[in-house]
């Protein structure tokens, strides 16, 4: 024994050494991280410029109203309307302070370039881009350009594709084939899934868009970038690769969907010149040709999850609301949107861009869930006069108040109230019938997809998908909430965003 115990020695000051250093680390991160986080505030609340805050004073003050904020951000907001009447003010938020304007800022806005108010810095601290994916995002967003541009051109060859893949994926994901038979099913999560599946037969095409590991893999990317990306922003610039790399290693990040992606990109690039000779459209062909000489696969691939993060988290929450407030509806109600997508299908020979433009009463009810939704952030980046004697200094996060704009009762009678044919009413009351009140126009008083420049360049795409699908829903099921369920489910908020209940479910039951 007495030969062993120099050995037993070592290991057991091994072994002290090695919980000391994990003492230290459990500790010091987490101690290193609240101090920074306190100096971060400090400095945060000591911006010059004026303009008033909602809730108490000092850094306490601050941290409550934002935890306020981050689980009920309507009351924070209406708040700080009731304290300040008409002007700006400012809402503390975990990720830093927002300076909130009303509607009268609106036009100044979303007419000025990135050099005075910037969107994609906005976008960089909402998803901490160099961690989440990768730092050229920022630099040369080409792939917004290409949905601008050819995937626009290309979207009415992308409607077969789009109709064939919700026929599949619905089939199988609600499994109800046979007339008469039903199923219960949680609808974010089975929408989530739905869509990224669909979007994914035209980004990547058939073969990916149907692997069920790639498919959880893209989703929990989508959904856990955003909810990584603060804790980033809270930590010292040393430590945020480390908080990446803990966290998405927990929670899933971007190494898992790019495993699937690159060797795709490959792939696809070895066979480039016979692909030209096809008539296959791809987003992610589209992407190859645009990107630059020296963007390595990784860089197009990052680019790709970029736009089904675009298309995941938010076109998922609009069929759910939808889905959710067509369940309301009295059966006459829903028996005319079938007419109507019946009677366009009829007239236009089947589901062409045309048929789709017909899909008014459906249009509709997306523009009106979509009221309802909270966006329009910038980075100020000269500092901005806000004319009533109190200024944005540089460098400070600006939002428009998007409920002061959507349930303006100037712009809409009875805003309160979530009326699905409120826009195809207000079309037909239009004299050409135009697109003006279409779910994927903006205009001042609508801005589910931002504004100006930056407007969300996949809208039309969206657009696209979600008539089809819901339009396809609507053709081959009966829906409705389990039974006992007599009102729609409770939406939840986070950090000002809206979110259906995950728990929420709905019965689909086959028509014949
Ligand atoms: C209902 C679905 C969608 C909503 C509500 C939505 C909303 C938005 C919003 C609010 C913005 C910021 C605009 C601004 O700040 O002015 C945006 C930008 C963007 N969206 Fe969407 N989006 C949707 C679907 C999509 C889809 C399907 C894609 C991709 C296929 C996409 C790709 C983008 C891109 C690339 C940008 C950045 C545009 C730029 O900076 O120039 N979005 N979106």
């Amino acid at each position: 024994m007495r030969l062993f115990s120099p050995i037993l020695s070592l290991i057991s000051r091994g072994h002290t050494y090695y919980m000391l250093e994990s003492a230290c680390y459990a500790l010091g991160v987490p101690l290193t991280f609240f101090v920074t986080l306190y100096f971060r505030i400090s400095r945060d609340i000591t911006y010059a410029g004026g303009v008033s805050r909602v809730g108490p004073p000092g850094v306490l003050g601050y941290i409550v109203t934002a935890f306020r904020y981050t689980f009920d951000a309507e009351a924070v907001i209406l708040e700080g309307r009731a304290a300040f009447s008409g002007k700006p003010f400012v809402i503390p938020t975990l990720a830093g302070p927002v300076f909130l304007l009303p509607p009268k800022y609106l036009d100044v806005v979303r007419s000025s370039n990135d050099d005075v108010f910037n969107e994609p810095m906005a976008v960089d601290e909402d998803l901490q881009l160099p961690y989440t994916m990768d730092v050229h995002q920022m630099e040369n967003p080409y792939q917004a350009r290409v949905l601008r541009t050819d995937v626009n051109r290309a979207i009415p060859s992308f409607i077969p594709e789009i109709l064939d893949e919700s026929n599949l994926a619905m089939t199988e994901t609600l499994e109800v084939s046979t007339e008469g038979k039903s199923t219960i099913i949680p609808v974010f999560d089975t929408m989530t899934h739905l869509i990224a599946r669909i979007s994914n037969r035209v980004i990547f095409g058939v073969e990916l868009c149907r692997n069920e590991s790639f498919l959880h893999a893209i989703v929990r990317f989508s959904e856990t970038a955003p909810l990584i990306a603060p804790f980033i922003r809270w930590s010292p610039s040393f430590l945020r690769r480390f908080v990446y790399f803990a966290l998405s290693s927990v929670l899933g990040g971007k190494k898992e969907p790019l495993n699937f992606i690159v060797p795709f990109l490959r792939n696809r690039l070895g066979k480039e010149k016979e692909l030209q000779e096809s008539d296959e459209l791809l987003i992610a062909h589209f992407l190859l040709q645009a990107a630059p000489s020296d963007e390595p696969l990784e860089g197009i691939a990052m680019r790709l999850m970029n736009l089904n993060f675009g298309s995941i988290h938010t076109s998922s929450i609009f069929i759910t609301q939808v889905l959710f407030e067509l369940a309301l509806l009295p059966q006459n109600q829903l028996d005319g949107i079938r007419e109507e997508v019946l009677t366009a299908l009829d007239s236009e020979g089947g589901w062409t861009k045309l048929a789709l433009s017909k899909f008014k009463k459906i249009d509709s009810a997306l523009r009106e869930v979509g009221r309802v939704y909270v966006a329009l952030p910038r980075i100020s980046m000269l500092g901005h006069d806000l004319l009533d004697g109190t200024r944005v200094p540089p460098g400070h996060r600006v939002a428009i108040d998007m409920k002061a704009v959507h349930f303006n009762p100037q712009a809409y009678s009875d805003p309160d109230r979530c009326d699905l044919f409120r826009f195809s009413k207000m079309r037909e009351d239009e004299e050409d019938n135009s697109s003006k009140y279409g779910f994927a126009t903006p205009d001042s008083s609508y801005l589910p997809f931002g504004a100006g420049r930056h407007a969300c360049a996949g809208r039309f795409f969206a657009a696209t998908e979600l008539k089809i699908m819901l339009a396809h829903i609507l053709l081959k099921y009966d829906i409705s909430f389990p039974p006992g369920v007599m009102s729609r489910p409770a939406n939840v908020t986070f950090n000002g965003a809206i979110i259906p209940d995950r728990k929420a479910q709905m019965v689909f039951k086959r028509r014949q």
